[in-house]
C-alpha cells in the first residue's frame, strides 16, 4: 500500500519534471546520461531513449569539458551545489533561441545549477543539472547596456559635430597637463577658429554656417590620430590635443588642416563656400601652472594668428 503511493508520487513527481520549462539532465559521475526531460528533447531535437547512456561530451562536443569537468568534480566531492549565471557563461546548451520575442539573440541564454544527487548512505552517486532559459532577461538587460553605453557617448559628443563636446574635451587637457607634470613629454594644443564666420551666417544663413563648422570637424577628423582628442570648445571655436608631439610636429598637422580647409568647398543649398582658419598652437612647458593657463597660451596665439592676418598658424 505504502510502496503503491510512493510508486504514484513518482509518477506525479516525473511528470512535472518531464513538462516543467527548465532544463533537466542527470549523470552519472562519468557524465553519461540518465535522464534528459522533456525541455531537453525539444530544444536539442534528441529524445531521451536517444540520448540515455551516452557520454555528454560525445554528443554536445562544444560543451567546455575541462571546465564542466572541474565544476562537477567539485560538487561532487564536496557534496555542494554549484551555480554559474549567463554573465559567466551565456550558455551550456547550445540550443538556437526559438521565443519569437527574443528574437535578436540568436542563442539560448542559460543559468545552470549543478547539484549532488546522493544514496541513501549518503554518497554522491549522480549529478543533476538544471537549465533556466534567461534569454529574456539576458537580452533585456544587454539591450539596456547598449543604451546606457550609447548614452553615456552621446553625453561626451557635441551633436553637432560628433567632436569631443566642451566639459569632456576640456577634461581631456586637465588629463593631459597631469599627465605631462609626471611624465614630461612634449605635448602640443591647439585652438582654431573659422574665419569671419560672423559673415558666413549672414550671406549664406545659419544651417549653411553649421554645415561650414561641420565641414572643419571632418578635416580635423581627418588629419589627426586616433590617439589625438578634437573637441568643439565654443561655437566656431576648436581645439586639440596632440600628446607626445613636439611644436614643429604640431604645425605640420596644424599646416595639413588649415590648407586642406583652405582649399575645399562646402557645397550647401545656400551655395558653394570657402572658408579659412586661423590656429595658435601652445607646447606644454614648465611655465603653466594648470591646464588653463596652457590653453590661455594656444588661445593667445591663436589671437596673434587673428591679427596676423588670419588663414595661419602661429606658434605660441
Ligand atoms: N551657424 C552657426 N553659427 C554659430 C554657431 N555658434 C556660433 N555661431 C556664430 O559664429 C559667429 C562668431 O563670430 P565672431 O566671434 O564675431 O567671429 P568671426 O566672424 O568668426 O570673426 P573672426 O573670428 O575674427 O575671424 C557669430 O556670428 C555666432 O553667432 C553655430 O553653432 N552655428
Amino acid at each position: 500500500m505504502g510502496f503503491k503511493q510512493n510508486a504514484n508520487e513518482f509518477h506525479w513527481l516525473m511528470d512535472m519534471l518531464e513538462s516543467v520549462e527548465v532544463g533537466l539532465v542527470v549523470l552519472d559521475l562519468d557524465f553519461h546520461i540518465q535522464a534528459w526531460n522533456g525541455f531537453m528533447e525539444h530544444h536539442s531535437g534528441i529524445t531521451a531513449s536517444q540520448i540515455q547512456g551516452q557520454l555528454l561530451f560525445d554528443v554536445f562536443p562544444d560543451i567546455p569539458k575541462a571546465w564542466l569537468t572541474r565544476k562537477v568534480d567539485a560538487v561532487a566531492m564536496l557534496n555542494i551545489r554549484a551555480f554559474t549565471s549567463w554573465e559567466q557563461r551565456p550558455y551550456l546548451f547550445k540550443f538556437r533561441n526559438t521565443r519569437p520575442i527574443t528574437g535578436t539573440e540568436a542563442y539560448m541564454f542559460q543559468n545552470l545549477t549543478i547539484s549532488p544527487i546522493t544514496n541513501p548512505s549518503g554518497e554522491v552517486e549522480k549529478i543533476c543539472l538544471l537549465i533556466y532559459d534567461v534569454t529574456e532577461f539576458a537580452s533585456s538587460k544587454r539591450a539596456l547596456e547598449r543604451a546606457n553605453e550609447q548614452l553615456a557617448r552621446l553625453s561626451m559628443t557635441d551633436r553637432l559635430t560628433g567632436l569631443l563636446n566642451r566639459g569632456t574635451w576640456e577634461n581631456l587637457v586637465d588629463a593631459e597637463f597631469e599627465r605631462f607634470r609626471r611624465y614630461g613629454q612634449a605635448t602640443s594644443l591647439v585652438m582654431f577658429d573659422i574665419d569671419h564666420f560672423k559673415s558666413v551666417n549672414d550671406n549664406y544663413g545659419h544651417l549653411a554656417g553649421d554645415e561650414v563648422i561641420r565641414h572643419a570637424a571632418q578635416i580635423t577628423r581627418n588629419n589627426v590620430r586616433q590617439s589625438d582628442s578634437a573637441g568643439r570648445y565654443g561655437g566656431e571655436e576648436f581645439g586639440i590635443i596632440l600628446p607626445e608631439t613636439d611644436t614643429e610636429s604640431a604645425r605640420v598637422i596644424c599646416e595639413r588642416i588649415r590648407d586642406a580647409i583652405e582649399n575645399g568647398v562646402v557645397n550647401t543649398t545656400a551655395g558653394n563656400i570657402q572658408y579659412t582658419i586661423s590656429m595658435g598652437i601652445a607646447q606644454l612647458t614648465d611655465s603653466p601652472e594648470n591646464y588653463m593657463q596652457w590653453m590661455q597660451k594656444a588661445d593667445e596665439a591663436l589671437y596673434k594668428a587673428k591679427q596676423g592676418g588670419r588663414n595661419r598658424v602661429i606658434v605660441g
